[in-house]
């Protein structure tokens, strides 16, 4: 008897937290809107600019906007840790930056303003609502679904777009370079005179390495509609051209973020181009090699490059580098110390 009176006290509670949670589910799109409603107005921008904390009148008056509505807005914000409040030399409160918010910023090393734009734009918005489309048997992809083709022949017909996912790439690429740089820079320093960057987007990868290891020449390489709008960059050649075709010659290939968006088949026709080349680092985000790779893609991995080096991302909240390496020679790459995945 008493055990029934608390089964339905629990599923009575259940019923009550369910009710509160599937609004996170009705209103799940706010905080990307909200996030980017602060990009376009300059937010982080006009605090960063300003000496000491900024009142909410203050920030109103810089930006033009109605201190209700922008209220509203810093109210969302401050509670997701996107600025805090901090008194002001007149004692009422005023909003500063934390980690988290330092990340709106359009420029700097850590800014991820253009991923955030691009992931909320109405083009890689919509196809997500072809999500269910995709999951059916004999599915197509969502964007695909959306737009007829992919997102590469999409961005080479679009150059709006096509600047904003360069952007956005970059934003990563800065980060990610910099931690392998930081956590393994005897990577580099083994004979490689020239890298090779596949589908090295605008160049911003190369940039660093070439920076940091002046002795290496970098070849950026990617679709001509990307090379031909990238930045100049010292030591960097930037060269157009199709990974299914061909990929320029060098004493090493660096690929990131790349072999994720193909299925196996695909991969192997890629890594067949570069298959004559000494070393392979490929960069992934978020994948689990051994569950992503079938085992064949693995026996060509170790039967066609001398070493192969995988740099995991896997956490995204903050930088966690592990190593896989399938080489015959047991070459010591210096990274040791980071945690070995091997299976
Ligand atoms: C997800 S982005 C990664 C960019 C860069 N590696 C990074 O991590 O920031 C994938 C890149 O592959 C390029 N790409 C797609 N298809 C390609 C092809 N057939 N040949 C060369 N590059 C290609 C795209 O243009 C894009 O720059």
């Amino acid at each position: 008897m008493e055990r029934t009176s608390r089964d339905s006290e629990m599923k009575e509670e259940e019923d009550v937290q369910a009710g509160v949670d599937i609004w996170k589910y009705v209103l799940g799109f706010a905080g990307i809107a909200v996030v980017k409603c602060a990009i376009e107005l300059g937010i982080a921008e006009a605090i960063e600019n300003h000496e000491g904390p900024m009142a909410l009148s203050e920030l109103s008056s810089t930006l033009g906007c109605v201190p209700f509505s922008l209220d509203r807005i810093m109210r969302f914000l401050v509670h997701h840790h996107f600025f805090k409040e901090e008194p002001t030399i007149q004692g009422t409160a005023g909003y500063v930056h934390t980690p988290l918010s330092r990340r709106l910023l359009r420029q700097g090393e850590d800014s991820m303003a253009d991923y955030i734009l691009l992931e909320s734009s109405p083009v890689m918005l919509a196809p997500w609502h072809h999500l269910s489309s995709r999951v059916r048997v004999n599915g197509t992809a969502a964007f695909e679904a959306a737009y007829g083709g992919d997102i590469w022949k999409y961005a080479a017909a679009n150059p709006a777009f096509n600047r904003l996912i360069n952007d956005a790439m970059a934003c990563d690429a800065r980060l990610a370079v910099s931690a392998i740089i930081e956590s393994c820079p005897k990577l580099f320093d083994t004979g490689i005179k020239t890298l090779v960057d596949v589908g090295g987007g605008n160049g911003t990868a190369l940039g660093k390495f070439v920076k940091a290891f002046p002795w290496i020449e970098g070849i950026n390489f990617d679709l001509p509609h990307v090379v031909s709008v990238a930045a100049k960059c010292e030591g960097v050649k930037q060269v157009g051209g199709d990974m299914f075709d061909s990929v320029p010659k060098a004493d090493a290939v660096f690929i990131m973020k790349v072999l994720q968006d193909w299925n196996n088949d695909d991969c192997v026709r890629i890594l067949k181009k570069c298959s004559y080349m000494d070393c392979l680092f490929s960069m992934f985000k978020s994948v689990n090699f051994s569950s992503f790779f079938s085992f064949p893609l693995q026996k060509f991995l170790i039967g066609s490059v001398k070493s192969w080096a995988v740099i995991h991302r896997v956490d995204v909240a903050g930088w966690h580098l592990k190593k896989e390496r399938l080489d015959g020679n047991n070459l010591n790459l210096g990274y040791d110390h980071l945690t070995s995945t091997i299976s």
